[in-house]
């Protein structure tokens, strides 16, 4: 038995034969927020595909609520409760966004959930994807992840390339669907936010974990943290 959710052990994975994410070993409990940071191209993108089951993985294991997921294709994987908002959002375009909150919908789930949520998809819900602003067509992508009823989300970096007014917005979303009990992983540039947001930070450099400490106690070592991923953590 174990207590983590989510346990990734001696993970190494790639695209094709290539090694990106190099003897990952990391444990996520249920309701944690973790921050994964880092520089542009150290694999925080390849680790979430890797968890999702989305490269190759050569060695180690992925386990959901200790048992081990490895070598189930990513339907299967979203239908045992891990959900992902992609970094290319991956909405449909040309269907509206009822349609692709539909195309996301399991477990009973309702189109109401989607538009409580955000009610801003509720007056585009008969425009097509294509015709979203950047900021809609991330509460698109949220929103449809949302609908699978996942019981971890990974989030990778969904501020991108958005406004601060509507980054604000769904940082309290991700906060609001942590404190119902969702565990939240979120990939971000923007360190600021994640900070806040996280109980604990991970930062890869090279797809290895090279730093990782609670974010209540990064007081301490957050120059080692900035070191790593080579910005200033404001
Ligand atoms: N589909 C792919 N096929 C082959 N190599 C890939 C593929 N996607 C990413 N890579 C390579 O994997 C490495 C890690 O990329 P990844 O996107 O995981 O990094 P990242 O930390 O998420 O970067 P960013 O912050 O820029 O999104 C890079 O060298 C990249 O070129």
């Amino acid at each position: 038995m174990t207590d983590a959710l989510l346990e990734l052990n001696g993970v190494v994975a790639g695209y094709g034969d290539t090694h990106i994410i190099r003897n990952v070993s990391l444990k996520v409990s249920k309701g944690e927020r973790l921050a994964i940071v880092g520089r542009n191209g150290v694999g925080k993108t390849t680790m979430l595909a890797t968890v999702m089951g989305q490269t190759r993985q050569h060695a180690g294991s992925i386990k959901l609520r200790g048992v081990p997921i490895d070598g189930l294709q990513a339907h299967e994987r979203a239908r045992r409760g891990i959900g992902i908002v992609p970094q290319t959002r991956d909405i449909f375009p040309s269907l509206s966004v009822e349609e692709n909150l539909i195309a996301g919908m399991r477990n009973g789930s309702t189109l109401d959930e989607a538009y409580d949520l955000f009610p801003r998809l509720k007056e585009r819900r008969f425009n097509g994807g294509h015709q979203l602003s950047g900021g809609e067509q991330q509460m698109l992508s949220i929103a449809r992840a949302l609908l699978g009823g996942p019981e971890i989300i990974l989030l990778d970096e969904p501020l991108e390339g958005l406004a601060p007014v509507i980054c604000e917005m769904l940082m309290g979303v991700f906060g609001d669907l942590a404190d119902k009990g969702c565990t939240v992983v979120l990939v971000e540039q923007h360190i600021g936010p994640a900070l806040s947001f996280a109980d604990r930070v991970v930062a890869l450099d090279q797809g290895r974990i090279v730093f990782e400490e609670k974010t209540a106690k990064l007081a301490n070592n957050r120059a080692e943290l900035e070191r790593y991923i080579g910005l200033s953590a404001t």
